[in-house]
């Protein structure tokens, strides 16, 4: 069943004209804490995300962002209110609904490419279609194109047939975005992609995500410490003590 949101007020970053590819609304998310009963991670959080903007979410450690990720990507069930992605609301999905939108509307990247050793660039980009028997021949010659374009576009297009031990730690992370980037995701949610990488790669993987933000048209929130890397995102949120300021 698909869900319709109020749009929040407009601020600098958003395209109120377009339906946004996440709403967040009123999200509190609280886990068990011993002896003192609950630590509220996200306290009433709300927030729009549109296609084709790439926004950056920084704060202290511990201030939510991880959490706040986990609820977007359906990983977590807020404690309450709303999680909208494409129309469709998180929280009213079975388990396996929401594990199925992760390949098809959502595309995460986290810190650590996480890589199937065997496999070349090429074949970690086309496994979920391998995997999945209800795809034909078609499908998967379009996933072998598409797989091919995305690499080209990561500036992997003479890395394809490598496998992950023959690749740098900055093109092991371009593989990784490259894949999320496959059934072309309304939303993409990326973790610290730069956490492993030295300057020069971490300011390449962050404006290599604004490019294919751009092109791809997807809605990306990106944690990141790197501050200096700012000039490069549309919109920067901060998180503190589970709000965003
Ligand atoms: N599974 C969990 N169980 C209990 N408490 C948790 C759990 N995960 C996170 N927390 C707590 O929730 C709060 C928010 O954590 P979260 O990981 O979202 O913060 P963060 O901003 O991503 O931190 P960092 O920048 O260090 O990664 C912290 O107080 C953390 O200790």
């Amino acid at each position: 069943m698909n869900t319709t949101v109020t749009p929040l007020l407009t601020t600098s970053g958003d395209r109120p004209d377009a339906a946004p590819a996440l709403s967040l609304r009123d999200v509190v998310l609280e886990y068990p804490d011993g002896e003192r009963g609950t630590l509220r991670a996200l306290d009433r959080v709300s927030l729009d995300l549109y296609p084709g903007v790439y926004t950056a979410m920084t704060g202290p450690s511990g201030s939510g962002k991880s959490s706040l990720l986990a609820v977007a990507a359906g990983l977590i069930s807020p404690t309450s209110g709303q999680v909208v992605v494409n129309g469709q609301d998180l929280t009213a999905l079975p388990k396996a609904l929401r594990t199925a939108m992760r390949g098809t509307s959502i595309g995460v990247i986290f810190q650590q490419p996480n890589l199937i050793p065997s496999l070349t660039a090429r074949e970690q980009l086309e496994l979920t279609v391998h995997l999945d028997r209800s795809a034909g021949r078609s499908a998967k010659r379009d996933a072998r194109v598409r797989a091919a374009e995305l690499l080209e576009k990561v500036d992997l297009g003479a890395a394809m047939d490598k496998r992950p031990h023959q690749l740098s730690g900055g093109q092991r992370q371009r593989v990784n975005i490259a894949r999320a980037l496959m059934a072309k995701p309304a939303l993409l949610l990326v973790d610290e992609p730069t956490s492993a990488l030295d300057q020069e790669r971490s300011a390449a993987v962050v404006e290599l995500l604004g490019e294919l933000t751009r092109e791809e048209g997807a809605a990306t929130l990106m944690v990141t410490h790197d501050v200096e890397f700012m000039d490069a995102v549309d919109r920067t949120l901060v998180m503190v003590d589970g709000r965003l300021q």
